[in-house]
């Protein structure tokens, strides 16, 4: 990205919907293979990856202000609120230079899902949902080995409950509207992304026949 100027004008361009922006939520349970599964899908379809967990992860490391708050909530498997989430998700896509983004790990639950829609007009092409059971989730989290705080056991149980009492409300909200995609996440990686490519390759060749009809 060029100079400060030309950020703001494609702020400005991307949040009032001028320029036509692609945005699939990528969801599932802690531990589900959002991360993994998006680093392939970066690769092969040209896509931005932007993890709101990183994305605040990355702002407490900075030296925010609302540093110590994030970590707070993250310890406890709580649930940021929008306001704080939205604004980072919404620099790092104007900061990006790119059109096609997955945001990983949000929305997380209503609030979330409401603000982002109303604060930057984006309705997501897909939801891109990681179906796997807690059994496995948590045998993956005791394996990460990252050393992030909240991949601990009495964590993990309670990220569990937020994402059923929470998250899976967002998910049956989308389902709702057809928008949908599950994918069955306990499978070993390669196969996971085998299933995924089917969906991405369908969704690369929709965007080429709209080009080709429009030009
Ligand atoms: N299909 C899979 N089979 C086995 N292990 C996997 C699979 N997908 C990911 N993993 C491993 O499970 C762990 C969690 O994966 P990952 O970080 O991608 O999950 P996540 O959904 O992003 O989790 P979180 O919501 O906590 O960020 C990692 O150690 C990863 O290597
Ligand atoms: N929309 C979000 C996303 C995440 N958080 C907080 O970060 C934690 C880790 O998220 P991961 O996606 O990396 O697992 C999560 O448990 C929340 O505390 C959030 O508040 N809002
Ligand atoms: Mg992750």
């Amino acid at each position: 990205m060029g100079s400060a100027t030309e950020a703001t004008k494609d702020i400005s361009e991307n949040l009032l919907g001028h320029k036509k922006v692609t945005v699939v939520f990528v969801l599932g349970g802690p531990g589900s293979g959002k991360g993994t599964q998006c680093a392939n899908i970066v690769e092969h379809y040209g896509f931005t990856h932007l993890s709101a967990g990183d994305l605040l992860r990355a702002e407490i490391k900075s030296g925010s202000e609302n540093g110590t708050m994030i970590q707070n909530m993250i310890k406890e498997g709580k649930i940021v609120p929008s306001e704080v989430t939205i604004k980072l998700l919404q620099t790092a896509i104007l900061e990006s230079g790119n059109d096609k983004f997955l945001i990983d790990g949000f929305p997380r639950n209503e609030e979330n899902r409401a603000a982002f829609e109303r604060v930057t007009g984006i309705v997501p092409e897909f939801v891109l949902f990681f179906d796997c059971s807690e059994e496995e989730m948590e045998r993956r989290l005791l394996g990460r080995n990252q050393g992030r705080v909240d991949d601990n056991i009495e964590t993990i149980k309670k990220r569990f409950k937020v994402f059923v009492e929470s998250s899976l409300p967002v998910v049956e909200h989308y389902e709702s509207l057809g928008k949908v995609k599950r994918i069955d996440a306990a499978k070993p990686i390669p196969e996971v992304f085998e299933d995924i490519k089917v969906i991405f390759s369908s969704l690369a060749s929709k965007v080429m026949k709209l080009v080709i009809i429009s030009s």
